[in-house]
């Protein structure tokens, strides 16, 4: 059996990555990375420059993103024969010689490798080298911590229902959301509902090229990238300062 290794590239900026995420970038032969079509993809940009010059590349381009509704049966068929696919063209490169896979931030958090993990199980040998989740890039850009003593950080998606946003928002103390998106407006709703918009971030592109950060109340676009991440940093516990 071959040797499929994913690799965490961290939230963007290429200096966060591992060194173990680094030197198994450099030294491969076959490297493979998901991209909406007709982009270049935040993985193999974060790359640029590190991949020796003899090496294959496979672009993974996903068959649709917003095109189709992610719930829709549709949706699910195009997808599942797409991860069948590339897996199924991975384990068999991988019998030739290792193949390395991208991920932006970790692969196991909302990754696309996910599943092809599944997917390759008994066919390749498969080992996944962590990243730094894109959040940890976000809210070390506000340079600002995110939870103290006792706060419960709640990660929740833009994709969720308005009354499911609203409920965790409400009783979390610390957040993150992601998938933000085209969801901005749903987000802000839901946070506005829940009394938390005033102390929300938004982070665009977070430690990569474009990065902005703002508060989220001070933002009036309907629209964001998909690479955004809203913030609420926890206001919890800890000993006073006395100076
Ligand atoms: C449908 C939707 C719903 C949802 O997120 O649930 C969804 N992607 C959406 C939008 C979208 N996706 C992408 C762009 C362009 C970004 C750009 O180029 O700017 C846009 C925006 C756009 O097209 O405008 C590209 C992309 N997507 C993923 C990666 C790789 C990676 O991150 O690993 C990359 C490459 C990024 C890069 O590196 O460039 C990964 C995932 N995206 C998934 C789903 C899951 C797989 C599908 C499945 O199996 O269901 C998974 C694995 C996440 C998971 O399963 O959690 C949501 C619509 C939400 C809505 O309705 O608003
Ligand atoms: C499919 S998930 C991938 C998550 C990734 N595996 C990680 O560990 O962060 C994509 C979502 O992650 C968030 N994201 C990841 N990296 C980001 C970054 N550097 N800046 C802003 N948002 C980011 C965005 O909310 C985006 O919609």
């Amino acid at each position: 059996m071959g040797r499929i290794l994913c690799a965490g590239l961290g939230p963007g900026d290429p200096e966060l990555m591992s060194v173990r995420a680094d030197r198994a970038i450099r030294t491969a032969r076959h490297v493979a990375y998901f991209r909406k079509r007709g982009r270049p993809g935040q993985a193999r940009r974060i790359v640029d420059g590190m991949l020796a010059p003899e090496v294959q590349e496979y672009a993974m381009e996903y068959p649709v993103t917003t095109e189709l509704h992610f719930g829709s049966a549709e949706y699910k068929a195009c997808l599942a024969a797409f991860y069948d696919d590339w897996a199924a063209r991975l384990a068999a490169l991988a019998q030739q010689q290792d193949v390395v896979v991208l991920c932006e931030g970790d692969p196991f958090f909302f990754g696309s490798f996910m599943h092809l993990h599944t997917r390759l199980q008994g066919r390749a040998q498969v080992e996944v080298i962590p990243g730094m989740p894109g959040m940890v890039g976000c809210w070390s850009a506000t340079q600002l911590p995110i939870t103290w003593g006792d706060d419960v950080l709640v990660v929740l998606m833009g994709t969720l229902p308005d009354a499911e946003l609203e409920r965790h928002m409400r009783s979390a103390d610390a957040l993150v959301v992601m998938k933000t998106g085209r969801n901005l407006p749903r987000v802000r709703r839901a946070l506005q509902a829940a009394g938390r918009l005033d102390a929300a971030w938004l982070v665009e592109r977070g430690t990569m090229p474009g990065e902005r950060i703002v508060p989220l109340a001070e933002v009036d676009g309907a629209d964001c990238p998909y690479f955004a991440i809203v913030l609420v940093h926890g206001q919890g516990r800890r000993p006073e300062v006395l100076e």
